[in-house]
């Protein structure tokens, strides 16, 4: 029954899963240490420029923080990244040599680009466990995946990621049973089990109490380095746990990047007090 309800809200999903994509190697050349490339992007929506001349880099192995006011275009980058808009001009490279506007959705999320939605999409009736191992499968039966023996190093895998998230002590509940903050982590585990080299994370922290946030900025940490992490937020003070002092926060205003720097920098800068942080 927990399979079969697993399954109806799998079909019905409006976005790719991981596990719906065949795990393959890429082609991926990071020889210049920058993994993303947006450049020159601008799109519109009946006449309105929601992105407007973009140009954003993401080094590898980076962790950035995106800011900026309703409508300032944040959501519409992430759909370009991810295949689900297509741009009116610009380019947007995948390393140096990975053309993401020549691929949909499900090629980019294959080629290694990980997208973590909002709200938690896990699968309530199955368990931390399951919904890790359904993750991790590499075709589309479901049914199989759950029956099946894992190998041991994709035990090991699991085990680590279980691990890595905090929800060691929850693999046998049903995930309908986490709280918010939990579940958020499991979805993070969930992408970390297809192994993305970049991770969109929108708004992770909106719902989370404050201890939930603050093992939310160490776990994001702590991915950066192995992974590339993008995240865009609202909450300041999240984002200034993240950045810390070193890592840069990029603020788009009106589809076009208004300031990029240290927190400490953008934070200052009177462009960005304006428009936003003044607000
Ligand atoms: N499919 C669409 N059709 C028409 N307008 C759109 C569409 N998608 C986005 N927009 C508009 O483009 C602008 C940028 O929206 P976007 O959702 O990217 O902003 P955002 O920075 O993510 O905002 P928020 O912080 O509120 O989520 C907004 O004015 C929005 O109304």
């Amino acid at each position: 029954m927990s399979v079969k309800s697993a399954f109806e809200h799998i079909v019905n999903r409006d976005h790719v899963y991981p596990f719906m994509v065949p795990k393959q190697a890429s082609n991926l050349n990071v020889d210049k240490n920058i993994l993303l490339y947006l450049e020159d992007i601008s799109v519109s929506f009946d006449g309105f420029k929601a992105i407007n001349n973009l140009n954003l880099y993401i080094n590898d192995g980076e962790l950035r923080c995106i800011i900026g006011p309703n409508g300032a275009g944040k959501t519409t980058m992430m759909d370009i990244i991810t295949g689900k808009t297509q741009p009116d001009s610009g380019t947007a490279w995948f390393g140096q040599t990975i053309n993401l506007l020549e691929m949909d959705e499900p090629a980019i999320a294959q080629a290694g680009i990980g997208r973590k939605f909002q709200k938690p999409t896990v699968f309530e009736e199955l368990t931390v466990w399951q919904n890790l191992e359904l993750a991790m499968a590499d075709d589309r039966k479901v049914w199989t995946i759950l029956n099946a023996k894992l190998n041991s190093e994709q035990s090991d895998m699991l085990m680590e990621t279980v691990a890595l998230i905090g929800l060691k002590e929850n693999v046998g509940m049903p995930a309908g049973r986490l709280s918010h903050g939990q579940k958020q982590w499991l979805e993070i585990g969930m992408l970390l089990m297809q192994k993305p080299r970049l991770l969109l994370v929108d708004e992770p922290v909106a719902g989370m109490t404050h201890q939930e946030m603050d093992r939310t900025s160490e776990l994001l940490i702590s991915l950066a380095g192995r992974h590339s992490v993008v995240v865009v937020e609202h909450d300041m003070d999240f984002v200034r746990s993240l950045a810390g002092k070193e890592r840069t926060v990029t603020v788009l205003h009106q589809g076009s990047v208004l300031s990029e720097g240290s927190m400490d920098k953008v934070q200052n800068d009177p462009k960005v007090v304006e428009v936003y942080l003044g607000e």
